[in-house]
């Protein structure tokens, strides 16, 4: 057979595939649908169902990547899987998540790997603009950034937590790949200076350091802010993403600068809804001690005793007294587990004030 006759057999072949494909994905799309309306049914009317199901999302992707035969790898599988879902999550009711904007963040791209593509996602200018959309009910869910890997806390994200009562309701990992972009007009011998947000820059810091020593380095509110600001400036360039350089047009100058390569991002999702358990879950927990000696170690003494893995602890003034602080812990397990409600209980007795931010399933891809 010459390779013209097997490439047309091939291409017949992948055409037959892609029909069989196309049924079965309309096939589940009607079947999203029909959930849609069994939620819909099973409610007294007035009452809004609820559509999102981020602990049954969880747990089909969990299973597809469990029965990928390849050779399509386990994240690349469920990514297509998530804009399956994503679009039929969509025909049961179209979701509006807010961001921190504008347009080309990266926490718009977070929310996008989250929700997938088919959510109408909404920027917001401030982190606490999420905050208070989200419990206005303007939109159903926020994304916010909370750490990262390189810089540690996103201490605005801590603060509005401790101001609005929210349940986190998913989170999600993105890793972030930062570049040095530049416009049509810029002219890069005589680049004096580099605008990005203040985290980005200091993601950088060690590769500015070594490359343009003597660039003065402005922060702006975002990356995509930066980016938007090199467009009309010939003297400039801004520090940004993927989604940011493409949205402007701008020309990567360098890539991947970012001080260290596995730098990530850990977004948490906001909203109304607890999230029932699926079996690897995380919970998120804000606790304001007593200041006496050996508080932080009766804090942590349950956790240590039940052999619950601690993910994350962060301390913040309380903002109700000088000298005072409040403690967001992440551990793995669900609120509605008989152990975790021991440790939550014990912890309660030790502390002034204890509250439960959410549990919610960890992370997929
Ligand atoms: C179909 C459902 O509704 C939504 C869509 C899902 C899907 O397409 O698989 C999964 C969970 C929900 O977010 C469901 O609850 O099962």
């Amino acid at each position: 057979m010459s390779d013209e006759t097997q490439l047309q057999a091939l291409r017949k072949r992948i055409d037959t595939i892609d029909e069989k494909i196309l049924e079965l994905i309309s096939e589940r799309a009607h079947c999203a649908q029909t959930v849609a309306q069994v939620k819909q049914k099973a409610l007294p009317t007035g009452q809004a169902p609820v559509f999102y199901r981020p602990e049954r999302e969880a747990w089909v992707l969990k299973h597809i990547m469990e029965l990928n035969p390849g050779p399509l790898d386990n994240e690349e599988m469920a990514r297509l899987f998530r804009e399956i879902m994503s679009a039929c999550l969509a025909l049961e009711q179209p979701l509006q998540v807010a961001y921190l904007g504008p347009e080309g963040t990266f926490t718009q791209a977070a929310a996008l790997k989250h929700f997938g593509h088919s959510v109408i996602s909404v920027p917001m200018a401030a982190i606490d603009e999420i905050f208070r959309e989200v419990a206005a009910g303007a939109v159903q869910f926020g994304v916010v950034p909370v750490e990262n890997s390189t810089e540690g806390a996103i201490n605005h994200t801590l603060d509005s937590f401790l101001e609005h009562d929210m349940v986190i309701c998913g989170e999600v990992e993105l890793r972030i790949h930062h570049h040095l972009l530049v416009g049509e007009n810029t002219q890069t011998g005589k680049i004096s200076r580099v605008y990005s947000h203040a985290q980005s820059l200091a993601q950088c810091r060690k590769w500015l350091d070594a490359h343009y020593p003597n660039v003065e380095r402005v922060a702006v509110a975002s990356n995509a802010e930066a980016a938007k600001r090199v467009k009309g400036e010939w003297n400039s360039a801004a520090i940004a993403g993927d989604m940011a350089a493409e949205l402007y047009g701008l020309t990567r100058l360098a890539e991947k600068i970012e001080d260290r390569p596995d730098n990530s991002t850990r977004f948490l999702i906001i909203g109304n809804q607890a999230v029932p358990p699926t079996g690897d879950d995380k919970t998120s927990i804000i606790v304001s001690m007593r200041n006496k000696p050996g508080a932080l170690h009766h804090l942590l003494q349950p956790f240590h005793s039940n052999g619950i893995d601690l993910t994350r602890i962060e301390t913040r003034p309380s903002r109700s007294g000088k000298w005072t602080y409040v403690f967001f812990i992440d551990f793995c397990g669900h609120q509605s587990e008989p152990l975790i409600k021991d440790v939550l209980e014990k912890i309660t007795d030790e502390s002034v004030a204890l509250k439960v931010l959410g549990s919610y399933p960890k992370a997929v891809l």
